[in-house]
Formats: C-alpha cells, structure tokens, sequence
C-alpha cells in the first residue's frame, strides 16, 4: 500500500468538522517533502564543576537564572525542562511499581478493532518507511510490540511538526493548535479521531507515556507561528526541548531501560533529552542558510554579536573568519550534547540500542559534513553519503551489542 494513502492533518482535521470515517474517506494527503529546518543550539555550562540545584543538577547557571524586572521568572529553561524530565521518570517508576514489572500489555482483541489497528500501524510504519528511510531500519531490530509504538509516535510528531511546516500551513493558526490539543487529549482518553491517532491511542495505552511532551511539542509549534528570531541560549533552549526534546522523552518511554540497568531512570531521560536538543541542534546548524531564506534565524542574537557577527551577514550569507569561529563553537555545543546522550543510549534494553545508536551515529556525522564543507551552510547542504551511512551502520550495531556497564555510571 502506498504511502500515498496517508492521513496528513489538514486545517479541517482540527477544525472539529470531520469525523473518524469521513477522515478515512476524505483522507489521502501526500506530505510536503520540502520543509524546512529549524534552529540552534546550546551547551551547558561548567559541565562537572557546575553548581549543585535543587533538583541535584549538576549544570551550572551560565544562562543564568531568569529574572524579569517584574520578577516573573527565577529558573532558566534548562531547569524548567530538568523538572519536566524528573517528572517523567517518576512517573515511569511509579508505573513500573505498580504494574509489578512493566510488559507491554496484550491487545484486547475485540473483533473488527484488531483489524483497524493492525492496519493503522502498517500504515504508520509505511510513513516511517517513506520519510525516515535510515531511523525505520533502525526499528527493524526493535521488538514488534515496540517497533509499532515507535512508528506511531513517529507519525504523530510528522503530522505535528506538519501543521506548521507543511503545505497547509499557511491556514494553522493558534486555534487550530488548540484543536490539535483537544485531539492529543482525546487521544490520551482513548478516543481516538482518525485511524492514526487509534495507533498513538493504542500505543500510549500500553507504554508509561505521559502526556505532557506531546503538549510540549505543540507549544514548540505555537512559538514556530510566534517568532523567528531568538535572543540567547536560554531561549532557544527551551524551544529546542519543546520540538525535539521532548521527541526524546516520548521514545525512551517505549524503548524502555535494559533492566540490568543501575542507571537512575531519570539520567537515562536526561539523555533522550540530550539526544533530541542534540539532532535539532545538528538540524539547525546544517539548515541556516535553509531558513534564513525563509526569514528564520535559529541562532542566539547575543552569541552571534559577541562573534562580531550581525542578522544581516546571516542573510547575505557570507562564510568569513568570524562566521567560522562561531559554528566551531556551536559544533562543539552539539558535540557536547551527543556526548551526554551516548551515556544514556547504553543503558537502554537491549533491542532498542541499535535505533538509538543509529541515529546518533548518523545525526552527529553531519557535524563533520558541516565542517568538511568549511562551515558553508549557506549555500551547500552538509549530508552523509550512502557509503559513509554503510559503513557507519555496522559500528553502531557493534555499540549496541555493549550491555549497560555493571557498576552506576550514570548519575546526575
Ligand atoms: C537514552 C537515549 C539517548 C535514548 C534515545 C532516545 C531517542 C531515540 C531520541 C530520539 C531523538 C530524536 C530523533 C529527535 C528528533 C529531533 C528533531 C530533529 C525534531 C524535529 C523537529 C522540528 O524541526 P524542523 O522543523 O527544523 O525539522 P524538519 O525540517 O521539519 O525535519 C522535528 C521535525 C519534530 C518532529 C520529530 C519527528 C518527526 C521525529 C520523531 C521521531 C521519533 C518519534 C522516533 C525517534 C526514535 C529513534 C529510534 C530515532
Ligand atoms: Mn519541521
């Protein structure tokens, strides 16, 4: 089957006009393979030395605590987002209590609704396979049960990130991201609008998923309609958590920690983060010229000034000295976090190390592509070859072979 036969959201879809069948019927819409890319990046700061937080978090506050004038905020992004991923974890753990150990539960084979279902996960497995070629073969090692989850909370981010960058997205607005809302909810309450909200439906049944990252990716959407500049780290920080971190949230969910693991669930979540901010960041820094065409500039205003650089050279797209000393310095920032992320992939279980590793491997590849191109990321799109994916595959399945290490290494 066509991957042709997809449901894309389409403005009517969050407009509450259409039902479950007449979605079905109507349906059918390809997606817009010509998006574009968004943001920046960030590291965090004194790494190991940095001050010790409430939360026990060891970063430091470079991007220091936020204050406005009215005393509106005292936390930087990083910590907001720190609480979200500790509330993750405690959550996960509470679940795992009380399910004794946590399985993935059987279907409740209810005649005509397997069928529904099985069919709606092949066809979010045919999205993955058309718009994420390498990450699909990836899953590919991934037990069934997780595999599918995987797709479906792939094809929900796709549609998500669809709504904003896709060829409707000229007619999305705030309310139709209030729509969209209302869905995710329903699909969380087990009322599920289209076929492919029943797989996610299905899939946050019966994975320790919560909520609350799918809500942060929309918000991520709602600021994409909002603005396209940034001033500093903390703010795009916090952006790239709501797009892509919480992306990282979502899966470690449903690859589930080996259970050999002594890692706390907490830093493994931490490093699903890290992997997230990681790609957007590998993302943003391929794609500059991409969105400064398209008017976007994913960099932080206050970095690119200390460089010596201004808005203006973006546009011109002018690859000097300076220009060059800050994307080393922005590389080493995503360096930085695959890094932190590479800690976590190893305690995951078993089958889903490969994916994870893959994608790591990969994303961070284009890093060097970035340099090898001698920072021209305006004009020249930094890509990983066939021949270097071919031979970069085999090496992170060698990674995932490695078992999580025997003693506590991971531990905020
Ligand atoms: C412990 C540990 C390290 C576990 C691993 C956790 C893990 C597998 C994390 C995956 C992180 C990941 C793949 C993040 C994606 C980040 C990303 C690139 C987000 C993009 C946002 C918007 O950017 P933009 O508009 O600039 O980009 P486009 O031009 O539109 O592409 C996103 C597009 C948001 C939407 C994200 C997706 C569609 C990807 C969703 C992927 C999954 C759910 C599967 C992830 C699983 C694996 C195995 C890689
Ligand atoms: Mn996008």
């Amino acid at each position: 089957m066509s991957v042709a036969l997809l449901w894309v959201v389409s403005p009517c879809d969050v407009s509450n006009g259409t039902s479950f069948m007449e979605s079905v019927r109507e349906g059918n819409r390809f997606f817009d393979s010509s998006r574009h890319r968004n943001l920046v990046s960030n590291e965090r700061i004194n790494r190991g030395g940095g001050k010790q937080t409430n939360n026990g978090r060891k970063f430091s506050v470079r991007s220091a605590i936020l204050a406005t004038p009215s005393g509106e905020r005292t936390m930087t992004s990083e910590q907001m987002v720190y609480d979200v991923v500790l509330r993750q974890a405690a959550l996960v753990k509470r679940q795992l209590r009380s399910t004794n150990e946590f399985e993935v539960k059987p279907d409740i084979p209810i005649p005509g609704n397997l069928g529904l279902l099985s069919e709606a996960y092949a066809r979010c497995g045919e999205v993955c396979a058309e718009y994420a070629k390498t990450f699909n073969l990836g899953t590919m090692l991934m037990t069934p049960e997780r595999r599918r989850a995987i797709w479906a909370i792939y094809v929900w981010c796709r549609r998500t990130d669809e709504l904003v960058d896709g060829p409707n997205a000229s007619y999305i607005t705030p309310a139709a991201l209030d729509r969209w809302e209302n869905r995710l909810e329903d699909v969380f309450n087990g009322r599920p609008f289209d076929m492919l909200d029943g797989a996610s439906s299905d899939t946050v049944s019966n994975f320790p998923v919560d909520i609350q990252p799918f809500r942060g990716m929309i918000e991520g959407m709602r600021m994409d309609l909002r603005r396209s500049r940034y001033k500093n780290f903390d703010e795009l920080y916090l952006y790239w958590y709501y797009v892509a971190g919480t992306v990282g949230l979502m899966s470690v969910a449903i690859m589930g920690i080996a259970p050999e693991s002594k890692a706390t669930t907490e830093s493994v979540y931490n490093a699903a983060l890290a992997l997230g901010i990681a790609n957007q960041l590998t993302n943003i820094l391929r794609d500059v010229g991409e969105d400064a065409r398209r008017g976007r500039v994913y960099l932080p205003q206050d970095e690119l000034a200390q460089a010596g650089l201004s808005y203006e050279d973006i546009f011109a797209g002018r690859v000097t000295d300076k220009w060059r000393i800050f994307m080393k310095y922005q590389i080493h920032r995503a360096r930085k976090f695959f890094d932190e992320a590479e800690k976590g992939v190893i305690e995951l279980s078993s089958a889903s190390r490969f994916p994870a590793w893959a994608s790591l491997v990969l994303y961070r590849k284009i890093l060097d592509e970035i340099e090898a191109n001698d920072y021209n990321n305006f004009t020249k799109r930094a890509y990983v070859s066939k021949s270097k994916k071919l031979i970069a595959l085999p090496i992170a399945y060698a990674k995932s072979l490695v078992p999580p290490t025997k003693t506590v290494s991971l531990q905020r």
